[in-house]
C-alpha cells in the first residue's frame, strides 16, 4: 500500500475520510467568514495525521465537518464510504457513535465513575458489549492496567487524558479525532499521550487526526497538513518539530505564503 499521494481525494480504500470542494462560511453578507475555501483532502487509513496552522485557518473547522459535527455550506464529507449529507439526524449520530472516537482538549471523563467504566460508558450507552481481547489490548497499550479502578480526581492530567484515549479507541472506531488532546497537559504528560497515540496507530492500526499548535506535537504524526485562511497550503510526511517550526515561521511573514 502506497502512502505517496495520502492527500489525494480520490478512491475509497486507503482514506478513512475525506472532504471534496468543502467550502463552510459563517454569517451572511459583508459578515460572511469563510472558515473553509475549497478545501479537497484525504485522511489516510492507518496513520497518525496532524492538521496545523495559524489561529482562525480553519483546523477547527475542517475537524468538525470531518467528524460530521458541523455541517459544510457546499461540497462533501466522506467517512469511509458514507457521504455525511446523505444521512438524516439519526443516522448521522449513529455514525458518530459507531465510527468515530473523539478526544477533546478537557479530558471529558464523568467524575462519578472509574477509569474502567469511562472507557466503557460509549459502548454501555450504545448496548453493545465491548470486545474483551480489544479491550485488554487498549487498556495494556495505554498503560492504565493499575488504574482501573481509580476515579478521575484520582489520575493526573496525563492520566485521564490517556483514559479519554483509550475510551476512543475502545470501539474501534475507524477515525479518531483529537483535537488539542495535549492542550492542558505539561510537556512529560503530553510525551505520553502522543506516545501512546502513536503507538495505536502503529500498533492497532487505527487511524488518528490530531489539531495541535505544537511543532513537538505534530512531530509524532506520520504527515502533517498545513491550513491558512481556510486552504490547504502544504503537507509534510516524516515531520520533525524543527521542519515543523521552520514551516509555522513562514505563516508569521506577511506575504509568504506557499504555492
Ligand atoms: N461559529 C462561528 N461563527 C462565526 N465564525 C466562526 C465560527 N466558528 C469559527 N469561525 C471563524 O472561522 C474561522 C476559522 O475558525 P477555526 O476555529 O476553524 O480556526 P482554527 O484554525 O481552529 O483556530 P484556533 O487555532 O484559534 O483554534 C475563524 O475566522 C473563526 O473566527
Amino acid at each position: 500500500m502506497s502512502h505517496a499521494a495520502p492527500y489525494a481525494a480520490s478512491g475509497g480504500g486507503e482514506l478513512a475520510a475525506r472532504v471534496e470542494n468543502v467550502t463552510k462560511s459563517y454569517g451572511m453578507g459583508d459578515a460572511e467568514v469563510r472558515a473553509l475555501d475549497n478545501v479537497t483532502a484525504g485522511i489516510p487509513r492507518g496513520r497518525f495525521t496532524a492538521i496545523m496552522g495559524p489561529s482562525g485557518s480553519g483546523k477547527s473547522t475542517l475537524m468538525h465537518c470531518m467528524a460530521g459535527l458541523d455541517a459544510v455550506t457546499s461540497g462533501t464529507v466522506f467517512v469511509g464510504d458514507v457521504e455525511l449529507s446523505r444521512l438524516d439526524d439519526k443516522r448521522l449520530t449513529r455514525l458518530r457513535r459507531d465510527k468515530i472516537g473523539f478526544v477533546f482538549q478537557a479530558f471529558n471523563l464523568v467524575p462519578t465513575l472509574t477509569a474502567l467504566e469511562n472507557i466503557t460508558l460509549p459502548m454501555d450507552i450504545a448496548g453493545r458489549k465491548p470486545d474483551q481481547a480489544w479491550l485488554d489490548n487498549v487498556i495494556d497499550t495505554v498503560g492504565l492496567r493499575p488504574r482501573l479502578k481509580h476515579r478521575p480526581s484520582e489520575l493526573s492530567g496525563g492520566q485521564q487524558q490517556r483514559v479519554a484515549c483509550a475510551r476512543a479507541l475502545a470501539s474501534r472506531p475507524e477515525i479518531i479525532f483529537a483535537d488539542e488532546p495535549t492542550g492542558n497537559l505539561d510537556s512529560r504528560s503530553g510525551a505520553e499521550v502522543l506516545s501512546f497515540l502513536r503507538s495505536s496507530v502503529r500498533e492497532m492500526g487505527q487511524t488518528i487526526v490530531m489539531v495541535t499548535h505544537d511543532p513537538a506535537a505534530a512531530a509524532y504524526a506520520d504527515e502533517v497538513m498545513f491550513l491558512q485562511d481556510g486552504r490547504i497550503v502544504d503537507t509534510m510526511t516524516g515531520p520533525t518539530a524543527e521542519k515543523v517550526l521552520e514551516r509555522m515561521k513562514g505563516f508569521e511573514l506577511p506575504g509568504v505564503v506557499s504555492q
